[in-house]
């Protein structure tokens, strides 16, 4: 395939390592200084974006107008999903999203909502979500961590949100949903140099805590599940998760 990288920061150049490894071409870098154009995309096969909460809507609209297939993998724009999906109906088009694209957090997601299932009926438990990431990360709580929240909510008659709590709140940008309500799940977001993403969930009674874990020790997972996601998508129009990638619906 030839791909372009729209976004090349820590994860576009990890992608682009995966991508020669698996025998593509890297035919365009888009950064911030260098945006999404015409002649980048030229015989693209595949855009994968990487960037950031404040360029991946236009990033897709373009891709979607060029009939490009895009993989995205740039958090903090939920909000926005129902038009986004719409716009993909319109055009025709083929987009892949996924707040997580390694192969571990999505059997991680699994887990979390069959041990759900498991937990709600009983109340002495209250569950929560603690993620760790690096200081550099611009949103807060991760796409990981709601979707991990929506993957409990949706078993727990009586949650009816999230909300993102933090302890060293002064480095963590604001959250649109950082005050408690009632019936709520609460995610605990920390940062801290160099941690590439770890996801915490917790169910604690007064007599014990039942726990499960993920935690990336590099960013290799994210970058080969984005791959394969571009490799999947090839003749194929829609919207699309990991989930239907993996085949784990
Ligand atoms: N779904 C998943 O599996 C994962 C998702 N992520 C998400 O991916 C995103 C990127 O993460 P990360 O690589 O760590 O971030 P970085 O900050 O390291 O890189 C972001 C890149 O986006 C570029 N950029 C900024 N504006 C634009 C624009 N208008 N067009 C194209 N590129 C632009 C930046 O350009 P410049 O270099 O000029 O500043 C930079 O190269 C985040 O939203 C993160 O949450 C991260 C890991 C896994
Ligand atoms: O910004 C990151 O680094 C990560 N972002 C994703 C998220 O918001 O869930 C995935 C991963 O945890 C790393």
């Amino acid at each position: 395939m030839k791909v372009v990288l729209v976004g090349y920061g820590k994860m576009g150049k990890e992608i682009e390592k995966i991508l020669i490894s698996r025998g593509h071409e890297v035919i365009g870098k888009a950064t911030d200084v260098n945006p999404l154009n015409k002649e980048m995309i030229a015989n693209a096969d595949a855009a994968i974006d990487f960037s950031t909460p404040t360029s991946v809507l236009e990033n897709i609209d373009f891709l979607l107008a060029h009939n490009i297939p895009a993989i995205v993998g740039t958090t903090g724009w939920n909000s926005s999903y129902d038009k986004v999906k719409t716009s993909v109906d319109e055009k025709n088009g083929a987009l892949v999203h996924a707040s997580n694209f390694s192969i571990g957090v999505n059997l991680f997601f699994k887990l979390n909502e069959q041990l759900s299932k498991l937990m709600e009926p009983y109340n002495e438990y209250t569950p929560s979500i603690t993620e760790i990431h690096h200081t550099e990360k611009l949103d807060a709580p991760s796409g990981t961590a709601i979707t991990l929240a929506n993957g409990i909510i949706q078993n727990y008659s009586q949650l009816e949100d999230w909300y993102c709590a933090s302890e060293n709140s002064a480095t963590i940008p604001q959250s649109e949903k950082n005050t408690k309500k009632e019936n709520q799940l609460k995610i605990e977001a920390v940062r801290e140099p160099d941690v590439k993403g770890t996801h915490l969930i917790e169910y604690k009674s007064n007599i014990d805590t039942l726990s499960i874990q993920h935690e990336a020790h590099n960013r290799t997972g994210f970058a080969l599940g984005a791959v394969i996601a571009a490799e999947w998508i090839q003749n194929k129009k829609g919207i699309f998760t990991m989930k239907d990638v993996l085949q784990l619906s």
